[in-house]
């Protein structure tokens, strides 16, 4: 990713008149395409800085010694205000040159840009400071850049600096930062600007848990009425925290739309061209599993029995479901068992299931693994497992016609009532560098109609949970 020149956070705003559209809309991008010269050598450059001139003086046409890039190419979309959108694509595909644009840092070769509202942006890591510069200096300058008035940045100061949470590192010079400190600072600026429009670039990844947590907290907090733009290529960052998510592929935007459809696309593009396509195969019965029992939660009767029962209806596997991988083997079928090895078509949160994935071998495999993902509506990942460390030691092989099966017996949590989904895949290799033979998402979905689970994602079944008074006896 490219930065802007000093990769200072923005400032942007339209005139005073603002017509009736502009108070829906905050970014609204038109036909916009950015060309980068490229020179094949620096002597090209410097050909390209004189001889036009000469040319011209000369009345010759003149001649080019770079070639065009066009980086983006005819991009349209529009922002409504409010909207957090999820702006993905591979490295290179233009993501930066848009947002620069967006910024007011760069200026487009051709079509235009609206944008409404102060834009407040975290664009480069450890970038938007003058190195020289302490950090407290530096929070004037770029709280100043971004509209505070002197004496709003000294009212806000203290906040700023808590944000930062750097010690006494905010009145040394920003070069003796580690990039995580910088991120701090910059974050801790943006927060405090009252911007209208905040655009993040990956910036979150860096940082210590705790630091991110906190990004998180102030950006959720944000979104309930700003606008954002957040670009990654952590497809789980953007479905999880975006509304809506475009894709941009070769300075194109390929797809726009809910961010669980955009990013599917996205990973099934992505695997796609690392392995070519996939092919299907039919279906096969599942053998029979042993059955586990374990302790169940202690308050599952008494919630069992009352109208909180966490009643979870399954939908049978859809093998047609989307799906992409190498075909070097083939999914057929995906199962909620119960601890008799009875196939489930009803699962009560909290009781102990085994989800079966069974898939046939099309190719010679070395080290299969299979794993799952739950999925809820927004497709946050909200539960997952695989069997690589399990066989990590003693890595299977199979043979064209055999057939691999996976089984993961597990308390089913208490979720929330709404809709689910299960992502299931085989692939072989290790955990990290693996080819995908097939990936299907949404091979089963549930429902969960009623639950007992009050916070969080999903509810963990409890083993015990006590509350004791201490008598004071005096
Ligand atoms: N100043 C420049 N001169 C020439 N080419 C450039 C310049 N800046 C960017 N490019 C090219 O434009 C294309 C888009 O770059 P950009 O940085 O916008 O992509 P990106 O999607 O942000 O990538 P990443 O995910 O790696 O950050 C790339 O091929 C890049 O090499």
């Amino acid at each position: 990713m490219s930065s802007n020149e000093l990769g200072m956070p923005v400032v942007q705003t339209t005139g005073d008149s603002e017509s009736k559209q502009a108070e829906l809309v905050a970014i609204r991008v038109n036909s916009l395409s950015k060309c980068y010269q490229i020179y094949d050598n620096p002597r090209d450059r410097l050909k390209q800085f004189v001889v036009p001139r000469l040319q011209r003086l000369a009345r010759k046409s003149s001649k080019h010694y770079f070639r065009e890039f066009w980086a983006l190419k005819d991009v349209s979309f529009e922002i409504k205000k409010g909207e957090s959108v999820g702006i993905i694509g591979r490295n290179g595909s233009g993501k930066s040159t848009m947002l620069q644009i967006i910024c007011g840092t760069l200026h487009p070769s051709a079509g235009d840009i609206e944008v409404n509202g102060r834009v407040a942006a975290l664009l480069e890591l450890g970038s938007g400071f003058n190195p020289e510069f302490t950090g407290r200096e530096n929070v004037y300058m770029n709280a100043g850049v971004l509209g505070l008035t002197l004496q709003q940045t000294k009212d806000r100061f203290a906040e700023i600096e808590a944000f930062a949470d750097i010690g006494d590192f905010i009145d040394q010079p920003v070069k003796t930062y580690s990039s995580g400190m910088m991120v701090r600072l910059a974050f801790a600026v943006i927060a405090h600007v009252d911007a209208d429009i905040l655009v993040i670039d990956e910036a979150l990844a860096v940082g210590d848990a705790f630091f991110t947590q906190k990004c998180m907290r102030f950006l959720r907090h944000f979104m309930k009425t700003g606008t954002v733009l957040f670009v990654s290529h952590d497809t789980g960052a953007i479905k999880n925290l975006c509304n809506r998510a475009i894709w941009i592929e070769k300075g194109k935007v390929l797809q726009e739309g809910s961010p669980k459809d955009v990013c599917e696309s996205y990973l099934e593009a992505f695997y796609e061209a690392q392995q070519g396509k996939s092919s299907t195969t039919k279906l096969k019965i599942l053998k029979k599993h042993d059955g586990v029992r374990v302790q169940k939660d202690q308050r599952m009767a008494f919630i069992n029995a009352s109208n909180l029962r966490n009643d979870l209806q399954i939908f049978k596997f859809d093998p047609e479901s989307a799906s992409f991988g190498d075909g070097g083997a083939q999914i057929t079928a995906v199962e909620f068992l119960d601890s008799d090895g009875s196939s489930l078509s009803w699962v009560v949160g909290g009781e102990l299931v085994t989800l079966v994935v069974q898939a046939t071998v099309n190719q010679p495999l070395e080290g299969p693994i299979i794993g799952f993902t739950v999925k809820d509506r927004l497709g946050q990942a909200l539960f997952g497992e695989n069997t690589y460390l399990t066989n990590m030691d003693n890595p299977l092989s199979g043979s064209i016609g055999d057939e691999v099966q996976a089984e993961f017996t597990f308390l089913m949590p208490i979720l929330p009532p709404g809709d689910y989904s299960v992502n299931v895949a085989i692939a072989s290799g290790t955990q990290v560098q693996h080819i995908q033979h097939h990936w299907i998402s949404d091979a089963v979905m549930f429902k969960s109609q009623s639950s007992s689970s009050s916070t969080g994602l999903i509810g963990i079944p409890m083993h015990q949970i006590k509350l004791d008074v201490a008598r004071n006896l005096t």
